[in-house]
């Protein structure tokens, strides 16, 4: 198995890092356009092998496509991060070309290759991806939904004092601080819905904290998070390359799962070895499709700037 992971720097290299550690590959590059910089994390990541006791064989360019040819997986994490008071939105003029640019590059030595794409705005990276590309729409997975649920069971956690292990809970919709839906009343607790131990006030609150998880972090770090993003980056990459089948909302092309087309959108999907292999389409309630039609309105008015950008 070979993955490449492009952008070499913080969510790219503890993505990077998660990866290597759980051996999910035979080789490992990492490619960025900062000169030396993904060969240095290679390097520094290769250092921890024997302390760790990992096979994995990380290398780093910069920008060689060839020593990227034949991956299986390759994971877009290059672009800008937002700062303080920033949306994600306001990334797309420059993480378009360096999204589109990057996958039309990867195409050239890894026809076959499946995109988990992490870069922002990420649903429209992903819808990006895929037009641009028009590679089939199983290989093109948008992460957002594997970090956003683990957001939200973080803060059910400080609620409930619960484990995470214990703990099932999904954010569908977009990945945006205003697009994303923590579904509370399907979130259980060892089978027993949540919505048993908590206030409508606590619901309210874990909702809200959840859905700007990121911009608080991003607040507080002066940039965008990297440690929960990295991971489930990885997470996601452990589904494809071990055939886990494992259930991730994720960000997919939709042709009318949730009354929705012509959009990639963050819903339950199972991942494996193809990429994508199916959407769990169930019915939401009348209030949580409206949500998901209002987020479909907001990602695709996002989409139609694209347009815009290559004029
Ligand atoms: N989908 C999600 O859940 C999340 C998405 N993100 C997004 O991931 C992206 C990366 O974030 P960070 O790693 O924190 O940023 P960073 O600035 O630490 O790393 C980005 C890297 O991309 C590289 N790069 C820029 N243009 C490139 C190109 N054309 N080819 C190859 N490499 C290129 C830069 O040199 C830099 O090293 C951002 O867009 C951020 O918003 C971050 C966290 C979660
Ligand atoms: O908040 C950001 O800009 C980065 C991101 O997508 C996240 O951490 O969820």
């Amino acid at each position: 198995m070979k993955i490449t992971v492009v952008g070499a720097g913080a969510v790219g290299a503890t993505c990077a890092d998660n990866i290597a550690r759980r051996e999910l590959a035979e080789e490992l590059v990492l490619l960025d356009i900062k000169e030396g910089f993904a060969e240095g994390k290679a390097q520094d990541m290769m250092q921890t092998a024997a302390l760790l006791g990992f096979d994995t064989k990380i290398t780093g360019t910069t920008g060689d496509y060839s020593k990227t040819a034949n991956s299986d997986v390759v994971v877009v994490t290059s672009g800008l991060p937002r700062k303080p008071g920033m949306t994600r939105e306001e990334l797309i003029g420059t993480n378009a070309r360096i999204v589109e640019d990057v996958a039309k590059n990867i195409l050239k030595y890894s026809p076959d290759a499946i995109f988990v794409i992490i870069s922002n705005p990420m649903d429209t990276m992903t819808y990006l991806t895929l037009k641009s590309t028009g590679i089939p729409k199983n290989r093109i997975i948008g992460m957002g939904g594997a970090l956003d649920s683990a957001r939200f069971k973080y803060q059910l956690c400080r609620h409930l004092g619960a484990s995470p292990r214990d703990l099932n809970a999904v954010v569908i919709g977009g990945h945006g601080d205003t697009t994303m839906i923590p579904l509370i009343n399907f979130a259980t607790w060892n089978s027993v819905p949540v919505t048993h131990f908590l206030t409508e006030e606590q619901q309210k609150q874990i909702v809200d904290d959840t859905m700007v998880g990121g911009a608080t972090l991003t607040k507080l770090l002066g940039t965008s998070a990297w440690y929960a993003p990295g991971a489930a980056g990885a997470a996601v990459v452990e589904s494809i390359v071990r055939d886990q089948k494992k259930l991730i909302t994720s960000c997919v092309y939709l042709e009318g799962e949730y009354g929705q087309s012509d959009i990639c959108l963050g819903v339950p999907v199972i991942i494996g070895k193809n990429g994508w292999e199916k959407i769990l389409d169930f019915k939401l309630s009348a209030d949580e499709q409206a949500l998901f039609d209002k987020s479909a309105e907001a990602v695709r008015s996002m989409n139609d700037v694209l347009s815009t950008l290559a004029n």
